[in-house]
């Protein structure tokens, strides 16, 4: 996250960090009890190795009660991620035990409805908080406002690559970077969209910060839970 600030210990308790070999990759949301919503691009840090979700954390390094490490029994792509766009940039993990009742379930939209151009909204991560690269130790947040598709599908900006299952925010200075793929973007309380990499470029205005739109997936995420077994 670059110009954003530190969030409050455990004010976000479903927040969710994707590691490999102990390292951040990405972030993520838990929807369910035991399901974490995240992006597919995600699966392509892993170099083969194993996914494990950390929850319940606040600090990446430091010991913390409510802070625990699962592996992770099943990971589904959406079928139609590729590494050659952002459609469809979604990845469900079933984490493998119940959580610790100190990580919290976030409610996401239900209603396939654009969020208003404008509304202010809030994504968080652990991703890169300078453009040098610089690694955070506890959760950033920022609050960014939502661009219209419209202006978003724009020369400068996308140039006509943001489907109707995507949503912008404005990303001048304050945006999400590497390492914040896969998180939430929180609009009045409510999971709207999940971080996708998009031109990888952050902090410039003439790429606005891309995410995918979590209520055009509603038929897949509950899918994949009933099928996988909830
Ligand atoms: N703002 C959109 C967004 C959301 C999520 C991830 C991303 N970026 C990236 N995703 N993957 C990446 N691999 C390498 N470099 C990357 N961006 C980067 C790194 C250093 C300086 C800088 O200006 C940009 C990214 C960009």
């Amino acid at each position: 996250i670059l110009g954003g600030s530190s969030a409050g210990p455990h004010q976000r308790p479903y927040m969710a960090s994707l590691q490999v070999d102990g390292q951040h990759v990405c972030g993520g949301l838990l929807i369910a009890e035991q399901w974490v919503l995240s992006a597919a691009h995600c699966m392509e840090d892993m170099k083969g190795k194993a996914f494990q979700v950390l929850l319940g954390a606040h600090s990446l390094s430091q010991p913390e009660p409510h802070k625990r490490l699962y592996a992770v029994r099943a990971a589904v792509r959406h079928p139609g991620s590729n590494t050659e766009t952002n459609d469809d940039d979604l990845l469900l993990l079933q984490v493998s035990a119940a959580p610790l009742p100190s990580a919290r379930i976030l409610p996401f939209q239900r209603q396939d409805v654009d969020v208003p151009p404008g509304t202010l909204c809030e994504a968080a991560g652990w991703g890169f908080t300078s453009h040098s690269g610089r690694k955070p130790d506890v959760l950033q947040q920022v609050e960014r406002p939502v661009k219209s598709r419209e202006e978003c599908n724009k020369r400068p900006y996308h140039d006509n690559t943001i489907t109707d299952k995507m949503l912008c925010t404005d990303s001048r200075k304050k945006d999400t970077c590497k390492g914040d793929s896969g998180g939430p973007l929180i609009c009045n309380g409510v999971a709207e969209g999940v971080v996708t990499a998009g031109a990888r470029v952050c902090g410039n205005f003439k790429k606005p910060g891309i995410y995918t739109r979590i209520a055009a997936y509603v038929d897949w995420i509950d899918g994949v839970m009933l099928w996988t077994g909830r």
